[in-house]
């Protein structure tokens, strides 16, 4: 498997998931992640299967304005400012959901959250889909999965939504490297790191700073 950020992008545009680990010397793990825009229920439930971890999904922050999402508290204590913001899942008028929390539901939430057409309206507050919000200027300003993935989403030319969810080992511990390397192999699929992701940024010279902040 190539485990480079062109093959990742390939995977991640069929609707696939690849493995995105952050820096060792930070939270030092690995998530499972897909985009919003083409998120299917039988990938939400893989991943929930393979993962265990909290199925989180990054947004930017032009969309939360419009569909009126709020932080979960105002002034975060959590050591690495992971943006977390109040749970939703889409009404049942918009997109049928019902318990919200079946692959299914929270499929259909994602994707309402990816709809550019959606509003504020179409959304319940709590719900079983946890937004994160990333800062506008990406993994520049903060190198975390939150940011990551939404700089991956506009490398792909998708909308910046992510499904992310962390990986745990079988004994129940964060998966690190080497178990998280071994796991992409055992599932084919790409796994690359946030230092990658800003290498090919600063390779590829994308001034994508100023199409964030639109
Ligand atoms: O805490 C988390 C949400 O379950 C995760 O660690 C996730 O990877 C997103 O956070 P960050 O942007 O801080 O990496």
């Amino acid at each position: 498997m190539e485990n480079t950020v062109e093959n990742a992008i390939r995977f991640l545009k069929d609707g696939k998931f690849i493995i995105l680990a952050d820096n060792e010397s930070r939270e030092n793990e690995g998530d499972l992640v897909a985009l919003g825009d083409r998120i299917k229920p039988e990938v939400v439930y893989q991943m929930l299967g393979i993962a265990n971890g909290l199925m989180c999904v990054p947004i930017n922050s032009k969309i939360a304005k419009r569909l009126g999402f709020k932080e979960m508290v105002e002034h975060s204590t959590d050591p690495n400012e992971t943006p977390f913001m109040v749970t939703t899942d889409a009404t049942f008028e918009s997109t049928g959901v019902t318990t919200g929390v079946s692959a299914y539901d929270r499929a259909a939430t994602i994707r309402k959250i990816a709809d550019p057409a959606s509003k504020p309206e179409q959304f319940n507050h709590p719900g079983h889909i946890q937004p994160l919000i990333a800062q506008d200027k990406g993994i520049r300003v903060r190198n975390g999965h939150t940011e990551a993935t939404v700089d991956l989403a506009y490398i792909a030319g998708a909308e910046p939504v992510t499904v992310i969810i962390e990986i745990l080992n079988k004994d129940g511990k964060m998966a690190r490297r080497d178990a998280l390397y071994k796991l992409a192999e055992d599932y084919q699929i790409p796994m690359i790191t946030i230092g990658q992701i800003e290498q090919y940024l600063d390779d590829h010279d994308i001034e994508y700073a100023a199409k964030l902040a639109e």
